[in-house]
């Protein structure tokens, strides 16, 4: 039976072929020449507190439709003002409602690094999401092989991007760490059930060696997440649903970052991880 992760890979490849049939590999590597170059995303994640990854989402698997958002470059304006550190944009069109017109909105607008959220399966994609702009890539451990794995995240590297590996259990972090992951998402969202489970990050979190960059996806609600999620040592959170459904996105953002720069989520992050982060 398929699952869920399976059906959008489907979809995603046969939007792909189409793309990859639009314009070929060689003509999309030429035009990555004229994109100014990447901006250091690592660097924007380290250092105190819990940073905020708010993200471009209109649609969801779980929840359908979340939110219109006729104006993705507002909303990514709005998200940098109130203080996140990164922009995540979805570019998946059928389940998420996202495009490569949305990455290019959200770039045109804001300086921040921005993240293409993606189910990256080919090395087009890499190419394409930094002819577009973008200074991350998505990888998502469950959809990918050992071996593609590791292929795509030295192409993200060697065009000068980072990528943010996604794992939901514990085989899938050492896949992560052993293709030589430096910033680890741990999605609390199960890929094949879509529940939420928000322990899921507080168990892995302490698997991942010092150095690595700790992001924790999916199901913050607010504030209180975002500590919940600091005092298991997070370094950032990556949030979506909460943001694009919420009355002032700026705010919203503002509140999360305030939160994750608590004096007492910092004592505390600082003497679980050695005073690292
Ligand atoms: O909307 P939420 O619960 O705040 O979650 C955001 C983000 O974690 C989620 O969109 C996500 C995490 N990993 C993904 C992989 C593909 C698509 C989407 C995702």
């Amino acid at each position: 039976m398929l699952t869920v992760l399976d059906q959008i890979i489907e979809g995603v490849r046969a939007d792909l072929a189409e793309r990859r049939a639009a314009l070929p590999l060689d003509a999309l590597r030429e035009r990555t020449a004229d994109v100014p170059s990447p901006v250091d995303a690592l660097r924007r994640l380290r250092g105190e507190g819990v940073h905020v990854i708010a993200e471009v989402k209109r649609s969801s698997p779980s929840k359908g439709a979340l939110a219109a958002i006729a104006d993705p470059a507002a909303l990514a304006a709005d998200y940098a003002a109130g203080g996140a550190r990164v922009i995540s944009v979805l570019t998946e069109g059928r389940r998420f409602g996202g495009s490569l017109a949305d990455l290019d909105a959200v770039r045109s607008r804001v300086d921040v690094p921005v993240l293409r959220k993606d189910f990256v399966v080919d090395p087009y994609q890499v190419w394409e999401a930094r002819a577009h702009g973008a200074d991350m890539v998505l990888l998502i451990v469950a959809a990918l092989e050992q071996e593609v794995l590791v292929s795509l995240l030295e192409r993200v590297e060697s065009l000068g991007m980072h990528a943010l590996v996604e794992v939901h259990d514990e085989a899938e972090l050492h896949r992560a760490l052993s293709a030589g992951a430096r910033i680890l998402g741990v999605n609390n969202r199960n890929l094949k059930t879509l529940e939420v489970d928000r322990s899921t990050f507080a168990s892995l979190a302490p698997l991942v060696p010092e150095g690595v960059l700790r992001v924790a996806e999916s199901g913050v609600r607010g504030p209180l997440d975002v500590m919940a999620f600091a005092e298991a040592g997070a370094d950032a959170v990556l949030v979506g649903e909460a943001l694009v459904t919420g009355a002032s996105p700026r705010e919203a953002v503002a509140e999360l970052v305030a939160a994750g720069s608590h004096p007492a989520v910092h004592s505390d992050h600082a003497h679980r991880t050695g005073g690292r982060g």
